[in-house]
């Protein structure tokens, strides 16, 4: 294999990426990102990569989750807040439940790019315009999707000013509402008695300083953008703009550019895994991008739809054993399951995220690997109204009440701790087992 270097994926085909008209502007915008100071630290991604190894060998679970696109316009106190709270107490409610200590990892301070399945779309009175690619990009509003590499510095700024606000709220901000987890959009659910208990017990035990611990995590699509940000730390590279950061689907072809630049890096990084993705393919894919066999350094991220898990997963846990390389499997339990419904908004079906998630559990169990955790869009706001199902019972005419996201949809807070309190009652633990009996 040829030299790695964090420009090296440059003379390699590249699909996702924007690419910028004014040369001489983007020029100095990477010359001012390639200078201003990274906004993690190399011992921050070793120590994620020490609490993935644990969820490769089933002593934790993770879970990641947030905007599919953060807004520039999201970036407020109150919000951030809401974001940070919600991804804690989904934490809180794996932990109290199964036992296993928890990781956290945000969609934020940074998730502003998004691969697009087409690169243009017909918007009535203005005709084809360039898609939306995240604010990072261009803007939501059809008359400013062209690409402006300005908006890259923009990025930074809202990524500091996001990481600044959020890990001071972490360290010394007033966590009464961490603890105090809202059940009464519940009420619903058959289970809502026992999730009544588990919010109560939950409000009742100190905070630990690891359960407000959190790390930060995008897609590395754009990546003249991530090399930028790419620093030297004695004889290693890092990319000090996120903890951990990830392949697309869209994005993972082998000897291309995306994985050329995540061979080099010394991050934990994850890679999804879709319904496409050949057995063989998948262990070469491995081997390139874990070839140290790292215990913590790789995480699949499967997101096949439900349904399809059955047809898929057991050969890509085959290949992964063949190829001897230590990986954490995830599950998205999202990606796979986007429909478009009758007004033409795009949405999931709560049912369907959590059928997906239960086969691949069940799967994992059988087949004797691990699934050390789970992958989720959530928003932390009550209000938002854009999957359908759950026990707040969200129908299709609802999703107009509150539909704000500029990609996919996310559950809102009620669904997404519901779908939490569900998993974590399905998750295979010695401790739940030992504690109920079994
Ligand atoms: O977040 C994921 C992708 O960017 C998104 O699912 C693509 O959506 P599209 O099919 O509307 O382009
Ligand atoms: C683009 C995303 O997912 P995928 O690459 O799995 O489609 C995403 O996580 O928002
Ligand atoms: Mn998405």
């Amino acid at each position: 294999m040829s030299e790695w270097s964090p420009q090296s994926w440059r003379s390699l085909p590249k699909y996702q990426m924007a690419e910028w008209e004014d040369e001489a502007v983007a020029d100095k915008v990477f010359a001012k990102l390639g200078k201003l100071p990274p906004l993690v630290q190399a011992k921050e991604c070793d120590r994620l990569k020490s609490l993935l190894a644990e969820a490769g060998r089933g002593e934790r679970f993770m879970v990641q989750g947030g905007d599919c696109a953060e807004r520039f316009l999201d970036c407020e106190s109150e919000r951030l807040e809401t974001q940070l709270k919600l991804i804690l107490q989904m934490g809180m409610i794996l932990e109290h439940i199964s036992g296993k200590p928890i990781g956290k990892i945000c969609r934020v301070a940074g998730q502003y790019g998004k691969p697009r399945s087409k690169p243009t779309e017909v918007v009535e009175g203005l005709g084809e315009i360039m898609s939306f690619k995240g604010d990072n990009i261009n803007g939501f509003d059809p008359k400013d999707r062209k690409w402006d590499p300005q908006r890259l510095l923009e990025g930074y700024w809202h990524s500091a000013a996001t990481l600044n606000f959020l890990r001071g709220y972490a360290a010394n901000g007033d966590h009464t509402p961490v603890q105090s987890i809202e059940i009464s959009d519940l009420k619903g659910s058959e289970h809502a008695a026992s999730y009544t208990a588990d919010a109560q017990a939950i409000a009742q035990k100190p905070l630990s300083s690891e359960q407000l611990e959190f790390f930060t995590s995008h897609e590395a699509m754009q990546l003249d953008l991530e090399e930028a940000l790419t620093r030297a730390v004695g004889s290693k590279y890092y990319n000090l703009s996120a903890h951990l950061v990830w392949i697309g689907d869209r994005t993972r072809q082998l000897d291309c550019a995306h994985i050329e630049y995540f061979r080099g890096i010394s991050n934990p990084i994850g890679v999804k895994v879709g319904p496409s993705m050949k057995n063989d393919e998948l262990k070469d894919l491995v081997t390139v991008l874990n070839p140290k066999k790292e215990e913590g350094r790789l995480m699949l991220i499967t997101r096949y739809g439900a349904g399809k898990a059955e047809a898929m997963l057991p050969g890509h846990i085959q290949a992964v054993k063949e190829s001897g390389v230590p990986v954490t499997w995830q599950c998205d339990g999202v990606h796979g399951n986007g429909v478009v419904a009758s007004n033409k908004l795009k949405t999931r079906c709560f049912d369907d995220i959590m059928t997906e998630i239960l086969e691949v559990i069940a799967i994992h169990q059988r087949c004797g690997s691990v699934l050390g955790g789970i992958h989720l869009e959530v928003t932390g706001q009550s209000s938002v109204t854009e999957v359908v199902g759950g026990s707040m019972n969200i129908t299709e005419d609802m999703l107009l009440q509150n539909y704000e996201t500029y990609c996919d949809p996310r559950l809102n807070y009620a669904q997404a701790i519901e779908a939490t309190f569900r998993v974590a009652n399905e998750m295979p633990s010695a401790e739940r087992a030992a504690k109920q009996g079994k």
